[in-house]
């Protein structure tokens, strides 16, 4: 039998089901969906992360190329109660190491009272604990990922739905989901997606109706070229941002953000319009939260199981945005609407701008 191992920081060793060989390391961290496997899979927001799914089966239903959020997997490693042959297949094709046959109730317990922690992972015939404890040993924080930007986000510029009638996005990708493209231009957008260090110089010769700020992995504060690039247009251009994209939208203009102890990831959470006093049922996936929203945002949504941030607007200048995942995928589809939203907002700064003197 293939062995497998996971070594949890603090050196705990767990033994499983070596499903798809190889070694790795990363924060380990657990999502509660009970479906969606393909889009956590190749969500970017993962990246530099080992995910444990904490529902026992997973791949019951196949491996579909058209659910995928992107043209590879994320997670470093994957760990569950039991994997389907087609998801070790996928997994073992991409030289992502899969373990199962563990008590996912005692990672999950581990993760709830340790917090997300680093992790050492290692699969094979020849494997012992302690390859798995070296990978531990090289394991960083996700916060000592000062650059992960570049490995999530396109090289250079790419436009989707240049002959659409809608309004134009900048969509700064810092590991966008596919989804949030296609969102845009079912409504139709042309979406400009951008480097995650765009220029400002270059944001400007799209003259934008929006600049929408993705979701993507780490820690916000260490994006800092879109945090200055949030400063440098929310005076005149409407801004937009989803999960790290809230985040980023809060440290530009003077709220804080903070880790939090494992975070929220699954289908099912709740959160509570503050306006409307609706409770939506969202999808998620983060780590971090906004912290104080500072003096130029205001809090519009909130987690009803722990009353975090969800939803800001901006005060004086034209901003939503949101920690949740409005686009699904997996997930509920309760929050679409905010896509019109954002595009009203960016179709009425587009019609009301007054055109830049000659
Ligand atoms: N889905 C995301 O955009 C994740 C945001 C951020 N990287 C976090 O973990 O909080």
């Amino acid at each position: 039998m293939t062995a497998a191992y996971v070594a949890l920081e603090g050196g705990h060793v767990l033994e499983g089901r070596g499903r798809a060989p190889g070694t790795a390391h990363g924060e380990l961290v657990f999502t509660t969906a009970y479906t969606g496997y393909e889009e956590s899979l190749t969500d970017p927001s993962y990246e530099e992360q080992v995910l444990t799914f904490s529902y026992p089966l997973i791949g019951n239903y196949g491996v579909r190329e058209e659910r995928f959020e992107d043209d590879r997997v994320h997670p470093r490693a994957v760990l569950a109660k039991e994997l389907t042959a087609d998801v070790v297949d996928w997994l073992d094709s991409e030289g992502v190491p899969a373990i199962d046959h563990l008590d996912t109730r005692e990672v999950v317990t581990d993760i709830r009272d340790g917090g997300a922690m680093k992790c050492g992972i290692a699969v094979g015939e020849d494997v012992t604990q302690e390859d798995a404890l070296d990978e531990l040993a090289a394991c960083k924080s996700m916060s000592e990922h000062t650059d992960i930007g570049t490995q999530v986000s396109v090289d250079e510029p790419i436009v989707h739905g240049a002959d659409n009638d809608g309004p134009d996005v900048a969509l700064v990708d810092c590991g966008a989901k596919g989804s949030i493209v296609d969102s845009l231009l079912d409504r139709d957008a042309t979406v400009h997606v951008l480097p995650y260090d765009v220029a400002a110089a270059d944001v400007d010769a799209l003259d934008p109706d929006v600049l929408f700020i993705s979701n993507g992995p780490g820690d916000p504060a260490n994006y800092e070229d879109a945090i200055s690039l949030v400063q440098a247009f929310v005076e005149e251009t409407p801004v937009a941002g989803i999960c790290l994209g809230q985040q980023i939208v809060a440290e530009a203009l003077g709220g804080t953000t903070t880790k939090m102890t494992f975070g929220h990831r699954g289908v099912n959470q709740p959160v509570l319009d503050l306006e409307s006093g609706q409770v939506v049922m969202t999808t998620q996936n983060h780590g971090y939260t906004v912290d104080d929203p500072g003096d130029h945002l205001e809090i519009t949504q909130v987690n009803v199981n722990d009353d975090t941030p969800e939803g800001l607007d901006g005060i004086q200048h034209d901003i939503i945005t949101r920690q949740y995942h409005p686009e699904a995928n997996p997930g509920p589809e309760d929050t679409l609407d905010f896509f019109d939203d954002v595009l009203a907002m960016a179709e009425t700064h587009a019609t009301t701008a007054v055109p830049a003197d000659d």
